[in-house]
């Protein structure tokens, strides 16, 4: 069942929270007909479902911290493998979220062949989250954690795009122009993938 995904494209999507990740996969969706897999969404959908495991992961993800690598995992997996027949790209948005988690997905799925890394100031970010969470009705979009989930991404995920510049793979996209303008940049970031 894995192999079914080997041929499919899988495109990493990293940056900090806010910085616009959600916004331009959207647009790669509706241009390339790739399949969108935000590992927060995926994770706010169990929470909505209300199961243990969802008030597990309420409890961790409204204090801005990671939830455990095996848990994002296997949703990412299995999300993967419900689109693997009709996919012709993978989005993933929002993982890895330290290094550790791009190894374990490498090794139970398979590697990347781009990352785009969503790049906004910080101020840019916590001034898109608050405006976000005017509506979101995201428990996370408070300034209280906003300000952890800024300092765990710096800490953590930076390292991520450090360790897959080395691969030669990372596209650096400068998300503080306006949505299409970035948008421009990384459809021309995928045009050039063969
Ligand atoms: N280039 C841009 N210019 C202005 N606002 C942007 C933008 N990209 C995204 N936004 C807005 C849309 C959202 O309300 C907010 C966060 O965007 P998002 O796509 O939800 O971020 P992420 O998924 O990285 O957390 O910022
Ligand atoms: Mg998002």
């Amino acid at each position: 069942m894995a192999d079914k995904i080997k041929d499919a494209k899988i495109i990493f999507v990293v940056g900090g929270p806010g910085s616009g990740k959600g916004t331009q996969c959207e647009k790669v969706v509706a241009k390339y007909g790739y399949t969108h897999l935000s590992s927060g969404d995926l994770l706010r959908a169990e929470v909505a479902s209300g199961s243990e495991r969802g008030k597990t992961l309420q409890a961790i993800m409204q204090k801005g911290e990671l939830v455990p690598l095996d848990t994002v995992l296997d949703m990412i997996k299995d999300a993967m493998i419900a689109k693997a027949d009709v996919s012709k790209g993978f989005l993933i948005d929002g993982y890895p979220r330290e290094v550790k988690q791009g190894e374990e997905f490498e090794k139970k799925i398979g590697a990347p062949c781009l990352l785009l890394y969503i790049d906004a100031k910080g101020e840019t970010m916590v001034k898109r989250l608050m405006k976000r969470g005017e509506t979101s009705g995201r428990a996370d979009d408070n300034e209280e954690t906003i300000k952890k989930r800024l300092d765990l991404y710096y800490k953590a995920t930076e390292p991520v795009i450090t360790f897959y510049t080395s691969r030669g793979i990372v596209r650096k996209i400068d998300s503080e122009l306006p949505v299409d303008e970035v948008f421009g940049h990384v459809a021309k970031a995928i045009d050039e993938l063969k």
